[in-house]
């Protein structure tokens, strides 16, 4: 056990990172989770939140410096909860996330250590991220846009934000600037009116806008501002007045000018997107990342690529399967993807609205499916994908995962139909924690 200081405060040194890129260090044998100390550092901190099987601690003094700690380049770095990692060396963010991936396929999977590849760097270590999407306060009577601070709902108002295209970000600050102008309010709860969150996308020189609002009318001198704006392909309401509401967007949008639909490069492939469909945010990693998935498939006859949103992996491994179908639950995104298919002369390829689940199961009574890649959110695939894919029992499964956790579980889940056969790690969000996995699995013969 550490020295104990005082009461409230102890002595604590991290000997590894978790998942949130927290230091993790240990009191009598429990974990105590240490916002921005590094493995080797030691802090005097304060226990901010005790439980039964962990703790959380606030540094009052760090004690020494890891060799591998650097100064973030971002002045906002520790309290905005956009890049914890930013303290760390870049090749040790690498290998931190490469653990990341071993501890939880071998915690939640069994798999033997040393079979997960080196993490394939990011091309872009900062500027990636082609879309922010920002809540609005009010601060001193101006409204401001920003991330959340670390482990409250208050925003850290951001000045200049380094992860951002340089052009996404100069037309944050553009648009933040038109909204003060025309003396928006910042959302209320009380009377559900006023300005939620920011949306942009900017990719390749055009850009999306969405203001997601309460019930509030938005002036239409700023609608005439906003749209002399170069490369506005689209602006957007989003009416979303319920206060309980944890989703983004809600189903009531308004078109105030241009069109939904976004012209997108990625690799050789012309795609469109619409506001409402996911698009990945680091799109030059997004593309290393298709296109190793799409090397890890054998040509086959029909291929299932099941969380598909506009359709990129399914249209990059095109030439590997005689009939591709996607599955997808979002009807923009759904109607972009056959509108991808189209564009890319794509006509074995289309695209369903539906849970991927049940659209699974109901393509297996017609055909036999070779071969599934899925995508899923941070939450994995539910039990009852889990179950498709068992009765289903294609040949080859590629798991591109954005949380290690839920894929070491459904891996549990598949393991005694399947071998782990490839794993490998992509940075797609250099500085912060997350990591996104590409896994080739199996079926055992
Ligand atoms: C991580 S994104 C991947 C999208 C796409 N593969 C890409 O790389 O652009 C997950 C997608 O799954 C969709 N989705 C979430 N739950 C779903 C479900 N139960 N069935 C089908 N699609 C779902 C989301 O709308 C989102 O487009």
């Amino acid at each position: 056990m550490e020295k104990k200081k005082s009461k409230q405060s102890v002595n604590v040194t991290a000997k590894k990172l978790g998942i949130n890129g927290e230091g993790i260090g240990y009191l009598d044998g429990k974990p105590v989770f240490v916002d921005q100390l590094l493995p080797g550092e030691t802090a005097e901190i304060s226990l901010i939140e005790t439980k039964e099987r962990y703790a959380k601690g606030r540094i009052n003094k760090r004690l020494n410096d890891s060799p591998l700690r650097i100064l973030p380049a971002c002045s906002v770095q520790g309290r905005c909860s956009g890049c914890p990692l930013m303290i760390l060396q870049p090749q040790a963010q690498l290998q931190m996330k490469r653990e990341l991936v071993q501890e939880a396929l071998i915690k939640y999977a069994g798999l033997p250590r040393g079979r997960v590849q080196p993490v394939t760097a990011s091309p872009l270590p900062l500027g990636y991220r082609n879309q922010c999407k920002l809540p609005i306060r009010q601060e001193h009577g101006q409204l401001v846009s920003g991330l959340y601070e670390e482990g409250s709902n208050r925003i850290i108002p951001i000045h200049s934000c380094l992860i951002h295209d340089e052009h996404l970000e100069a037309l944050r600050k553009q648009i933040m600037g038109l909204l003060n102008k025309f003396k928006l309010s910042a959302y209320d709860p009380k009377t559900e009116t006023g300005l939620r969150t920011l949306v942009l996308r900017y990719l390749d020189g055009q850009f999306q806008c969405v203001l997601v609002t309460g019930k509030s009318l938005l002036p239409s001198g700023l609608i005439e501002e906003l749209k002399q704006i170069p490369g506005l392909v689209c602006l957007m309401q989003n009416i979303n007045s319920d206060k309980r509401s944890r989703q983004l967007f809600s189903s009531r949008w308004k078109l105030l000018a241009g069109e939904d639909r976004l012209p997108v490069q990625l690799g050789r492939l012309q795609l469109n997107l619409s506001c409402a469909s996911f698009f990945q945010l680091n799109r030059p990693q997004a593309c290393q990342l298709y296109q190793k998935a799409a090397s890890l498939i054998k040509p086959c006859t029909t291929l299932v690529e099941a969380y598909s949103g506009i359709g990129g992996i399914s249209l990059m491994l095109k030439d590997k399967a005689k009939t591709i179908i996607g599955i997808e639950s979002i009807q923009e995104a759904v109607d972009n993807a056959n509108e991808n298919a189209r564009l890319n002369h794509a006509d074995h390829v289309r695209f369903v609205c539906g849970d991927a689940a049940e659209e699974m199961k109901k393509i297996s009574r017609k055909r036999k499916i070779d071969a599934v890649v899925v995508d899923p959110p941070r939450t994995g695939l539910d039990k009852a994908m889990i179950e498709s894919l068992r009765q289903c029992r294609p040949a080859q499964i590629v798991y591109i995962s954005c949380n290690p956790a839920t894929l070491g579980k459904n891996i549990k889940e598949l393991k005694d139909l399947y071998e782990v056969k490839t794993v490998i790690p992509f940075d797609m969000f250099p500085n912060t924690a997350h990591v996104e996995t590409i896994v080739l699995l199996s079926k055992h013969l």
